[in-house]
C-alpha cells in the first residue's frame, strides 16, 4: 500500500494560524483535513476513508453519505471500487432497530448487501426511519458487523459529524490504483479524533457588550474552533469573580424551543431563565453551544420529532436514526471555561451527565443547581422520559 493519497498532509497549511506548540500544529493539521472531507461529505461527492486500524482492514473504501446518494454517485463510487458490489453501512443501533442484529451492545457500524442492485429508494429504505412504514425492507445478501475503527466505522462517523443521517454508501477501492484525479482522501482515525481536535483548537474571536433585558451588564464572546466550524458563545453577565465558584449554565443549542418558543421542549424557559437566575446572582455566565439537537443537528432532530409523532420518545427516536441517546461531548464547555479562567462552578442542571464530565474534563462542580419549568401539554411526555430514562433529576 501507498501513503500518496494523503499527500494532503504534507501541504504546508495548518487549520491553527499562527501556532503554536507541536500539539496544536498537529491538531490544526487534522482539522485541515477532516474539515476538508466533511465538505466534500455535505457536498456528496466520493470521499475516501481508510480505517482506524489498517491491520484489521488493510483497503481503503470510497464512501457517498446515504442521505445524498444518487444514480451519478453510485456510477462515481462503481467506477473507482474494486468491482465488489457497493455496501451500506448503518450505526449497529439503526441495524438493531431495523432486526438485522440483536439489541444488545450494538456495534458501532453494520456494513450490508442488498441482494438486487443497490438504488437511491433502497438505500433511502434502510437509512431513513421516517419511511419505515412505506414497506419492507429490501432484500438483504449479507450482514456484517463492523468495529468503529473500521474504514467502513469512520465512513459511517463523517457522515454524522456531517450532520447527516449517520449512514453511508461504501465500495472498497484499489488503493494503488487510483490515479490523480482520485477523490480526496481522509484518515479513520482523524475522523475519530476529530471533535476533540476541534474542541482543543477553540479561540476566543469576538467580544461586545450586548445588554439583554433583565441583565444589562451582559457581555458576549464567541469561541471558534480552528476549522472554521460553528461558533459557540459566552454569554457573561456581570464580573466574573474566578476566586469563587461561578454560577454557570450550559445551554444546548435549540432553535425550535430558544428562538421560535416551541413548547415540544423546555429549552426556552431554560435560557431566558438561567440568564435570569444569573443576574439575580449578580454574575454568571451561560454557554451558547453549537449541539443543536443534543448533538444530531436540526434536521436529524426535526425527523426525531417527526417519528415521536408516530409513538416513539425522545431517546427512542434518536435510536431509530441510528444515533446515541445524546451525541454531545463537553470538552468544549470545560476549555471555555477554563479560558474564561473559571475553575469552579455551581451548575444549573437536571443533567447529572453534564456535572460527570464537566468534572472528568478538570472544571470542579460544587453544586448542582436545580433547572426545573412548569411543564405543558406538548412537553410533559418529553421531560417525563428524560426523568425516567435519562437520568435528569426532577
Ligand atoms: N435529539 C433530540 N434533541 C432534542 C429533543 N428535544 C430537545 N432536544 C435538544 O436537546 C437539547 C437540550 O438540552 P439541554 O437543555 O442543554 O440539556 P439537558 O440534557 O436537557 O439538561 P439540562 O441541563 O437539565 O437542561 C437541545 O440541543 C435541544 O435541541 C428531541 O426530542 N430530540
Ligand atoms: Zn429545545
Amino acid at each position: 500500500m501507498t501513503d500518496a493519497p494523503f499527500s494532503l498532509t504534507d501541504l504546508p497549511f495548518s487549520a491553527v494560524p499562527g501556532a503554536m506548540t507541536a500539539d496544536e500544529a498537529r491538531d490544526g493539521a487534522l482539522l485541515f483535513r477532516v474539515a476538508r472531507a466533511l465538505a466534500e461529505t455535505r457536498l456528496g461527492v466520493p470521499v475516501l476513508v481508510r480505517g482506524a486500524n489498517p491491520a484489521l482492514e488493510p483497503t481503503a473504501v470510497a464512501m457517498v453519505p446515504a442521505e445524498s446518494i444518487s444514480d451519478a454517485a453510485l456510477a462515481a463510487l462503481a467506477a473507482l471500487g474494486t468491482g465488489e458490489p457497493v455496501r451500506v453501512v448503518l450505526t449497529g443501533r439503526r441495524a438493531a432497530v431495523l432486526g438485522l442484529i440483536g439489541p444488545d451492545q450494538p456495534p458501532l457500524a453494520v456494513a450490508v448487501t442488498l441482494a438486487t442492485a443497490p438504488d437511491r429508494a433502497r438505500i433511502a429504505r434502510l437509512a431513513d426511519p421516517c419511511l419505515d412504514l412505506e414497506g419492507p425492507l429490501p432484500a438483504l445478501a449479507s450482514v456484517e458487523p463492523l468495529p468503529a475503527d473500521s474504514a467502513a466505522g469512520a465512513a459511517v462517523l463523517l457522515a454524522k459529524l456531517a450532520r447527516l443521517l449517520p449512514a453511508a454508501v461504501i465500495c472498497p477501492v484499489a488503493w494503488d490504483r487510483l490515479g490523480d484525479g482520485r477523490p480526496l482522501a481522509v484518515e479513520g482515525a482523524d475522523v475519530a479524533e476529530y471533535q476533540l481536535a476541534a474542541a482543543r483548537s477553540l479561540r476566543q474571536v469576538g467580544e461586545a457588550r450586548v445588554p439583554l433585558a433583565g441583565a444589562e451588564d451582559t457581555r458576549i464572546l464567541a469561541f471558534r474552533p480552528a476549522d472554521g466550524g460553528t461558533e459557540h458563545v459566552a454569554i457573561v453577565v456581570g464580573t466574573l469573580d474566578p476566586s469563587r465558584p461561578v454560577l454557570a449554565r450550559l445551554h444546548s443549542e435549540c432553535f425550535t424551543g430558544d428562538l421560535l418558543g416551541s413548547l415540544r421542549c423546555d429549552c426556552g424557559d431554560q435560557l431566558r431563565g438561567a440568564i435570569e437566575a444569573i443576574a439575580a446572582q449578580g454574575s454568571g455566565v451561560l454557554l451558547y453551544l453549537a449541539q443543536e439537537g443534543r448533538g444530531i443537528g436540526l434536521v436529524n432532530k426535526l425527523r426525531a420529532y417527526q417519528l415521536q409523532d408516530q409513538g416513539f420518545d425522545t431517546l427512542d427516536a434518536n435510536g431509530q436514526l441510528g444515533f446515541d441517546d445524546d451525541e454531545r461531548i463537553y470538552l468544549p464547555a470545560a476549555r471555555i471555561l477554563s479560558q474564561l479562567g473559571i475553575t469552579q462552578v455551581r451548575l444549573l442542571t437536571n443533567n447529572p451527565l453534564k456535572v460527570e464530565a464537566l468534572s472528568r474534563h478538570g472544571v470542579d462542580v460544587v453544586e448542582r443547581v436545580p433547572h426545573i419549568y412548569a411543564p405543558n401539554p406538548h412537553n410533559r411526555r418529553y421531560l417525563e422520559t428524560k426523568a425516567r430514562r435519562g437520568g435528569h433529576l426532577f
